[in-house]
């Protein structure tokens, strides 16, 4: 299974220019509003046109302009899953299910639509209507009409973006289930990183149209090779940084020389570290440990988000040069810890850009 897309198109004030293959792991594409993914799946999809480039899937052409060849979206054998669900609001859930499936004996199509009525577990519901259902529900009736056409590719762009934080997180499991039996190209559109990270093996990151970096999500997140990628992929805490020796470098921003696990080079130009790698240091001798005061919290249901104010840091206007993410266990048992604190970098988490 592949799908090979090599696209560019201009719009106004957006330019497109985009080049990746897609395989059987699960493509995440994660990006900011606007960034260009709706556009990137509606280019595949054969709903928009790309001005120049190849879309080639399973070794089938569907778009190729030098060669003028343009399959319409019927012919691409594709299932598309929309944020808003785009069900036929005047047909059952049976009928929007089988709705794509064209030229099959009426015992066969039967067959499929109960096999995706039993998949997305609505046995009993069939006779609905869409305004009978509720959005869960409805968004289970779409992902099982995108996969009753036996696509190629699967794209799903933002599926669960309109349902609350519960059912959200219990689609994206249901979601993981049924994709493990599927077997063609899946991209997954989205700009929530849990979301991203729970559901897709692999990661593409997009900003205004260009590839800002593509690989396994351990990796992306883990080495970001871009400021926006680290920025995309979750990072609160950046530094311009400069290069002290292949494995020492000086956070500037932050006052600080760290070690680094990775090798660096004299071309690093800043550095980062997610909120909640920090650790408290146990040992002052140690590497990479610094002095903090802590200047406020702010808080959410599960964790605390400390803003951090440095040392030798330079000022800065919002007044904390690091945040740190703990759990509320670990806010308790700071409380009555005498200032300054002192925390720690592991050097494996410092992300080099
Ligand atoms: N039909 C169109 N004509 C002109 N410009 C468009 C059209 N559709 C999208 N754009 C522009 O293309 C850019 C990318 O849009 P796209 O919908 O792909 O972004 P996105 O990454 O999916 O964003 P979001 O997360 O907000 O859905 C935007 O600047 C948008 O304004």
């Amino acid at each position: 299974m592949e799908l090979y897309v090599n696209i560019q198109k201009k719009l106004q004030g957006f330019e497109l220019d985009l080049s990746f293959t897609a395989s059987g792991d699960i493509l995440g594409l994660l990006g900011a509003s606007g960034s260009g993914k709706s556009m990137t799946l509606r280019c595949i999809a054969g709903i928009e046109t790309p001005d120049q480039g190849r879309i080639v899937l399973n070794g089938r052409t569907l778009f190729d302009s030098e060669k003028g060849i343009n399959l319409s979206c019927r012919k691409r054998k594709l299932g598309y899953l929309f944020q808003n669900y785009a069900l036929f609001p005047n047909m059952t859930v049976e009928e929007n299910i089988g709705f794509g499936i064209g030229n099959k004996k009426r015992d066969e199509r039967k067959a499929i639509i109960r096999e995706k009525v039993k998949m997305i577990k609505l046995e009993g519901l069939e006779k609905r209507y869409p305004s009978q259902l509720s959005g869960g529900q409805q968004q289970r009736v779409a992902l099982a009409r995108a996969l009753a056409v036996d696509p190629e590719v699967l794209l799903l762009d933002e599926p669960f973006s309109a349902l609350d934080d519960y059912l959200r997180s219990q689609m994206v499991k249901q979601l993981t289930e049924t994709l493990a039996d599927y077997s063609g190209v899946t991209l997954f559109v989205t700009h929530n990183m849990d979301e991203v990270y729970r559901v897709c093996e692999k990661l593409a990151v997009l900003s205004m149209g260009k590839m800002e970096a593509m690989g396994r999500k351990e990796e992306v997140f883990k080495y970001p090779p871009s400021l926006v990628a680290a920025q995309l992929t979750g990072c609160k805490n950046f530094s311009a940084a400069r290069y002290i020796a292949p494995f020492e470098l000086e956070a500037l921003e932050w006052g600080m020389r760290l070690k680094t696990k990775r090798r660096i080079s004299n071309l690093i130009n800043n550095v980062g570290v997610h909120a909640h790698t920090l650790e408290i240091a146990l040992d002052e001798n140690e590497e990479n440990v610094f002095r903090c005061w802590p200047k406020y919290a702010s808080e959410t249901p599960s964790r605390i988000i400390i803003y951090l104010e440095l040392d030798n840091a330079q000022p800065k206007q919002d007044y904390y040069h690091l945040q740190w993410e703990i759990s509320k266990q670990t806010w308790t048992t700071l409380q009555d810890k005498p200032q300054p604190w002192r925390l720690k970098i592991n050097p494996d988490d410092l992300m080099i850009i």
